[in-house]
């Protein structure tokens, strides 16, 4: 069966030490057999500041691009900064699919922008000052099924959820800098909550511990089956979580609950 896996890593601000870190991740989990890889949101970087300059440079993207071609391996970028293709000089926040040969086959642009006081020691959160939003959903095919893309903040809005089904997504990839507070209070809830309401396997890849600039985020990566099931958990340290993607039970717990089919609004 195939197999799924997370990266959780703790980025700081400098994207050389980041990258290298990345790749023990991807390395580890080819090791496990993973085919399709998800990294956290910003794991080139969480500092703010950075972003314009990783943007602007071909050459972050690439590496990453040729880390899926060594390893054989689906690869999600979970979040990346990248230049606004309508002249917004914010970048957006960008989810990029590589397939085993390194091809960009997909790119998702985070919709829901993080604007909120979360009231730990960073606080102020105001991502739309750095950030544009996307537009367009995404559901791209993949070797183990149709993978429906989102990102951190996205989690909390179920009908962005509720049309990546009606697409046909499978599994949906979350890669996340999930706050620690908000992650205490609400992660794994929201997390059960769309793969039950979706019936799609979820993929989560969250930031963990402290960063550079007094944010601390929540950890605790996970895989969650169709029916809710948390197949596989970390904790609040950096590492790869890894779990068996089950096709038979997919359909099976769609068959006899075709919630696709009793949708009356
Ligand atoms: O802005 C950056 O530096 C990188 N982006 C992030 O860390 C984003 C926006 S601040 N984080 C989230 O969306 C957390 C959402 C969250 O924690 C919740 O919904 O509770």
């Amino acid at each position: 069966m195939p197999q799924l896996a997370a990266i959780q890593m703790n980025s700081g601000a400098d994207p050389l030490h980041n990258l290298q870190r990345a790749e023990q991740g991807v390395q580890q989990a080819a090791q496990q057999g993973a085919q399709l890889v998800l990294l956290p949101e910003m794991f080139l970087s969480l500092d703010g500041q950075r972003y314009p300059a990783i943007a602007a440079d071909p050459q972050y993207v690439q590496i990453v691009a040729g880390w899926a071609r060594q390893y054989k391996l689906w690869l999600v970028a979970g979040a990346v900064p990248m230049t606004s293709p309508d002249g917004d000089p914010r970048v957006r926040s960008a989810s990029l699919v590589f397939n085993d040969q390194g091809e960009l086959v997909a790119r998702y642009d985070k919709i829901h922008l993080f604007d909120a006081d979360v009231g730990d020691a960073h606080n102020r959160y105001r991502e739309s000052e750095r950030f544009a939003p996307g537009e367009e959903l995404v559901v791209v095919d993949t070797p183990v099924g149709k993978l429906g893309l989102a990102i951190c903040y996205d989690l909390r809005f179920p009908g962005l959820f509720q049309r990546l089904r009606e697409q046909g997504a499978e599994i949906i990839s979350i890669p996340a800098a999930f706050t620690y507070t908000t992650g205490e209070a609400h992660w794994q809830v929201l997390l059960r909550a769309r793969a039950i309401e979706t019936q799609c396997y979820v993929l989560a890849a969250n930031q963990c511990g402290w960063h550079d600039d007094q944010r601390r985020t929540w950890g605790h990566s996970q895989i969650i089956d169709p029916w809710g099931q948390v197949l596989s958990e970390l904790a609040d340290e950096p590492g790869v979580v890894v779990a068996e993607l089950n096709a038979e039970l997919l359909v099976d717990v769609r068959r006899r609950m075709p919630l696709e089919q009793h949708k009356r609004c």
